[in-house]
């Protein structure tokens, strides 16, 4: 069967939505295999790679800088292989490093697939754009992460015909420190060195949120809904009303995995015993498998001539 997106690249078809009249890409956060297949299985048509999940899950560690370039590209290309019609944006913190570092995370994120990626201000012992007391670097340190990610990709274009496009979106921590006329600034020209999308972190008030889009047209804005977070909360349809075009949930799974697998490690301590879920009485073993593509891998395996699943599993 012909795939609706033939010919398409991840990144290509990220560029489409964004341009879809009246579209907000919305995309929940994922951070490993599991949330991702979740999302993925939940029909999302693009999801967002969390740098926070990223040092949670590999890690076991908070979100303050301490993910590798090679933790987070190896995430990101683990994601975005998991189906390639579906674009994956994902966290790039501040580059890891110089212009030349920065470069290498663009071509690693390119190589992996991923369709996006967004890339900060705050100095490399970055933390949680939530947090308090982030501190930046200069204007021309970033302007520098964000020239080398743009000419890294004119690098790719050419050496690919055209083909790596990936999507760079400029974001700017300096909200907290600088206030709203500079970071508007900072992406203003982190836009005119080829930033396709812009994403103004940290913002406080709804009046803030309002405003954002008007003073970026005719760039795409992204709007990031941390639960708990220090910015007003806000629908799709409201943040689509204001005129984001994409907007990020990057903690939509990190909840409830942290609350509920709590729950169940505290009951089988003092229980002795596990809770069984009603899906898995019913469902059994192969119900969670067949979230992660049981049945597509024995498809495929039949269909490559294998007998090891010619009875099923
Ligand atoms: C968007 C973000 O960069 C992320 O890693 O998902 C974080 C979110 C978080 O820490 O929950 C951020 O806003 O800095």
């Amino acid at each position: 069967m012909e795939s609706k997106y033939q010919g398409q690249t991840a990144a290509s078809r990220l560029r489409r939505l964004l341009q879809e009249e009246g579209k907000t890409v919305f995309c929940p956060g994922v951070y490993d295999g599991i949330s991702a297949r979740i999302a993925l299985n939940t029909g999302f048509d693009c999801l967002y790679m969390t740098g926070a999940g990223t040092a949670a899950s590999r890690l076991g560690l908070p979100d303050l800088g301490l993910a590798t370039m090679g933790d987070m590209a190896a995430n990101a290309s683990m994601i975005a292989s998991l189906d390639r019609s579906v674009p994956v944006i994902a966290d790039a913190d501040t580059g890891y490093g110089g212009p030349l570092m920065v470069a290498r995370t663009v071509h690693a994120y390119i190589a992996g697939g991923v369709a996006a990626m967004h890339l900060e201000d705050q100095v490399i012992t970055k933390r949680c754009g939530h947090l308090a007391n982030k501190e930046l670097v200069d204007e021309d340190v970033y302007l520098s992460r964000i020239r080398a990610a743009c000419m890294a990709r004119e690098d790719a274009r050419q050496a690919s015909g055209g083909g790596a496009d990936i999507v760079i979106i400029a974001r700017t921590d300096s909200l907290q420190l600088l206030g709203y006329d500079v970071a508007v600034s900072r992406l203003h020209k982190a836009i005119a060195l080829g930033s396709d999308v812009a994403f103004l972190e940290g913002m406080t008030e709804f009046d803030q949120c309002a405003r954002v889009c008007r003073d970026l047209a005719p760039t795409p804005v992204l709007l990031n809904m941390v639960a708990g977070g220090i910015t007003p909360s806000l629908s799709v349809e409201e943040a689509s009303h204001l005129g984001f075009k994409v907007v990020i949930f990057p903690s939509v799974a990190l909840d409830p995995v942290s609350e509920h697998v709590t729950d169940a490690m505290r009951n089988l301590k003092e229980s002795h015993r596990a809770i069984v879920s009603e899906t898995r009485k019913v469902g059994g073993v192969k119900h969670f498998f067949n979230i992660l593509g049981l049945k597509e891998c024995m498809d495929f395996d039949n269909a490559a001539g294998s007998s090891s699943f010619a009875y099923g599993a």
